[in-house]
């Protein structure tokens, strides 16, 4: 065994003693180490200063208790949290998730892909992430407001425009990140730099709606083109309904692919001529239905129940936009199967461990979340700057920028491959960047 890779196991195993059962975020570091050995191996610095085992324990973990009061009457108790995880490169920068799943070991693994994904888009924001095990589906607008005031109400003492900058993941959009803006500026005044996704009537920038789905559809170009290929004409699947996935499928369209499935996490709709993005806006973004009501509305397409990974239909691109885990092995060899040649990631850490193996094993394009869907928090600091020059940008410019930004890091992330002698192991480029840009900015700023 090397010196490094010795180095990386022992590291690795300090972190399983620590936290055996934080599962989601000891996958995030085992895929990260089984891919650095070389970046190490060439920069022994790095074990001198023990930078892994700095890396991978958060600045800081804030908790704390969200009471409130449901429509009924009845008084609500929720767990808040916030993981400031690396400041080494700005200010914590990651978005609030609000699911009943949420817990310290999936806010960890968040934390930590979010630290070297914001590193790749060359802005100045370190990695951060939080919400809260509150499940916004099936509550009164009234409900969300009194549950985001009172989040708010402990986050705020932690948070501020150059310490820790918020934004939306699952279950947080523009609504939720009104009321929080709202509470905010009760409780501390106007400061819009302190959250950003804010609607754009509120100091929010353009473009930030779309451009998590537009910048992983920038990326997956970027890669195909590389490869000889594109989108135009190419059949995708794209799991999820969210905000992320809406977007994705309007860019894919707009490339000349057909997406012919999308889901939620009940079960998916076919529809074999292309979704029809007006009505699943109308649905999700004003209406906030099912997916059935699209089956329901939409002749000739077709719901069902279950995941859309296990559907057997001729397709070539898989756009996972949905959550953590959506794909195994099982489900990464039935898309190969299915004709499957690039999987691209709008969802974090979509692909367990073993899909990995099968993508790299078959030589997939494949588009890491790291890189692949950075284009949301890239577009943040855009709307951070913007805030800090009170000033707003037209879309086309927050789209070109993100454009420019998206085709960089594909670029950075196939030079570092070839660098290392892995040229196409997109994965091996993806994390040997990122956990360089990291590394090395904790190392110039000393034992801190
Ligand atoms: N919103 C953003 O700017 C960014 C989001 N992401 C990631 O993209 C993914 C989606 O986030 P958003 O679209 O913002 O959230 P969202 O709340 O708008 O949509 C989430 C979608 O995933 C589906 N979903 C949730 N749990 C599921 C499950 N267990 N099985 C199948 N489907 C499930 C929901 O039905 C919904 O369609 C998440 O992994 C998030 O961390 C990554 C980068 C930025
Ligand atoms: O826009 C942001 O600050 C956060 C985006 C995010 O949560 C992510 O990249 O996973």
């Amino acid at each position: 065994m090397t010196a490094a890779k010795e180095y990386i196991e022992h590291i690795y195993q300090k972190v399983e003693q620590r936290g055996a059962h934080q599962v989601e975020f000891l996958q995030a570091v085992r895929e990260m180490f089984d891919t650095i050995e070389p970046a190490i191996a060439k920069n022994p610095q790095f074990i001198k200063w023990n930078i892994l085992e700095q890396l991978i324990e958060p600045e800081r973990i804030i908790t704390f208790r969200v009471p409130w009061v449901a429509d009924d009457g009845t008084i609500q108790v929720n767990k808040g949290f916030r993981v400031q995880f690396n400041s080494a490169l700005g200010p914590y920068k990651g978005g609030l998730r609000f699911h009943p799943t949420v817990n310290e070991s999936i806010l960890k693994f968040l934390g930590f892909e979010q630290m070297f994904k914001n590193s790749l888009t060359g802005l100045p924001i370190g990695g951060g992430k939080g919400g809260a095990d509150f499940d916004p589906k099936g509550k009164s607008d009234e409900e969300v407001m009194r549950f985001c005031q009172s989040f708010m109400t402990e986050l705020q003492k932690y948070i501020g425009p150059l310490e820790d900058i918020p934004a939306g993941d699952i279950g947080v959009s523009g609504r939720e990140i009104g009321y929080m803006y709202g509470q905010y500026k009760r409780l501390n005044g106007a400061q819009s730099g302190v959250l950003t996704g804010k609607p754009v009537s509120m100091n929010g920038s353009l473009a930030r709606t779309e451009a998590t789905g537009y910048g992983l559809v920038y990326y997956t170009e970027e890669m195909l083109k590389a490869n000889g290929q594109s989108f135009k004409g190419q059949k995708v699947i794209v799991s999820g309904s969210g905000n992320v996935a809406i977007y994705a499928i309007e860019k894919v369209h707009e490339y000349g692919g057909t997406v012919i499935a999308c889901s939620d996490s009940n079960g998916y709709i076919y529809d074999e001529s292309g979704i029809d993005i007006d009505l699943l806006k109308q649905l999700k973004e004003v209406e906030r239905k099912r997916l059935t009501d699209y089956a329901e509305r939409k002749e000739d397409s077709s719901y069902y129940e279950g995941s859309v990974w296990d559907f057997d239909v001729d397709y070539s691109i898989a756009l996972p936009c949905a959550t953590q885990n959506e794909i195994d092995g099982e489900k990464a060899s039935r898309m190969v199967k299915n004709g499957v040649y690039c999987v691209s990631e709008g969802a974090n850490m979509p692909s367990n461990l073993d899909a990995i193996h099968v993508y790299l094993d078959n030589k997939i394009f494949y588009g890491p979340a790291k890189a692949a869907n950075a284009g949301g928090v890239a577009t943040s600091a855009l709307e951070m700057a913007q805030n800090a020059q009170h000033g707003h940008w037209t879309f086309e410019r927050v789209d070109q920028e993100l454009q420019v930004i998206m085709k960089n890091i594909f670029k950075t992330v196939e030079e570092t491959a070839s660098e290392y002698d892995l040229a196409g192991n997109y994965l091996a480029g993806v994390n040997i960047a990122s956990f360089l840009n990291v590394a090395n900015a904790m190392i110039f700023q000393g034992i801190v």
